[in-house]
């Protein structure tokens, strides 16, 4: 246990707003890249210097729809020519100014060719992230995949058609601080928040679609749970509901502050909600609380070493 005289550095180095935008993807890529983009400029505006994109933005989300909507993001070699939501997202942050966690895509990545010539496909579930000049800063690959069944209410298997990522996302943004980065059902596993919490992250960034049996019991509850756990703040961005889609997502996009509190949320339409997140309500908490002086690393192990 460390002494109650330990001190910390900040971990965040200003104040800054952070906008999630919950909007609803359709079938047409290209009308969906360019309400994203709207959507970013209305949440820009509000003065969000990080702003946050649901996940499966540019497409509707089903495992029907990920082979059509991939794209190939990290073209092996390096292509000058970017893919279509790739230069969308760049040109998104850069014309506004913001960080952007730009949801989730699906992703193509080919791999070598077999003995009949064929290229070795994988798809993936991937969320980048863009600075304010509109470079990548980080790529995140869904590591747990939303495989569940829940008789009578839902069953999803996102592994019939997609691969998990091998590594977590902790994104240095140099002007605030380090956020953690993950997709959806991610939230579900306390283990990467406090991977994430311990290394210095102000806030835990969701893009996520949860659906209308969970999310009612879990959506806010994981996000409030993740947010107490680890003192920090908790982001989760959700598709806006269409009742027409193959899947309805829960909606309620949120903000959760360091005690758990819920900032903002949204309904289930469209909405741009915006919070600002205080370094000092971290130190607050974490003074008021010491959970992070307290922990016995000599009775059980910790996951972020
Ligand atoms: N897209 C997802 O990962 C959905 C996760 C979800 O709905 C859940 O209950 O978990």
């Amino acid at each position: 246990m460390a002494s109650s005289t330990t001190t910390h550095p900040p971990v965040l180095k200003q104040p800054v707003k952070l906008a999630c935008v919950q909007f609803a993807p359709g079938p047409d890529k290209e009308a969906n890249l360019a309400r994203a983009a709207a959507k970013v400029r209305e949440a820009a505006a509000t003065g969000a210097k990080i702003v946050v994109l649901p996940e499966c933005f540019n497409s509707p989300y089903g495992c029907d729809h990920f082979p059509s909507y991939a794209e190939r993001l990290l073209p092996s070699p390096p292509s000058p020519e970017q893919s279509p939501s790739f230069r969308a997202l760049a040109a998104m942050a850069r014309d506004n100014g913001v960080y952007l966690i730009g949801g989730s895509i699906p992703e193509l990545a080919v791999g070598a060719k077999d003995g009949n010539g064929d290229e070795d496909k994988t798809y993936y579930n991937t969320s980048l992230t863009f600075s304010p000049a509109g470079a990548l800063l980080a790529t995140y690959r869904k590591v747990h995949l939303f495989d569940i069944s829940i008789p009578g209410k839902i069953t999803f298997r996102e592994s019939d058609v997609l691969s998990p990522g091998s590594s977590l996302a902790i994104v240095d943004l140099p002007d605030y601080g380090r956020v953690a980065v993950a997709i959806c059902y991610d939230v579900r596993f306390p283990e990467m928040a406090m991977i994430a919490a311990r290394r210095g992250c102000f806030a835990l960034v969701y893009p996520g679609a949860f659906n209308l049996t969970t999310g009612p019991l879990h959506w806010q509850l994981l996000a409030r749970a993740r947010a107490v756990d680890n003192q920090v703040y908790v982001a989760l961005c959700s598709p806006a509901r269409d009742m027409s889609a193959g899947y309805h997502a829960w909606g309620h996009s949120l903000v959760v502050d360091p005690m758990a509190q819920v900032l903002v949320e949204a309904g289930e339409e469209e909405e741009v909600v915006v919070a600002e997140l205080d370094g000092n309500k971290i130190e607050e908490a974490r003074k008021g609380i010491p959970l992070r002086d307290q922990r016995r690393f000599d009775l059980y192990a910790d996951v972020s070493r």
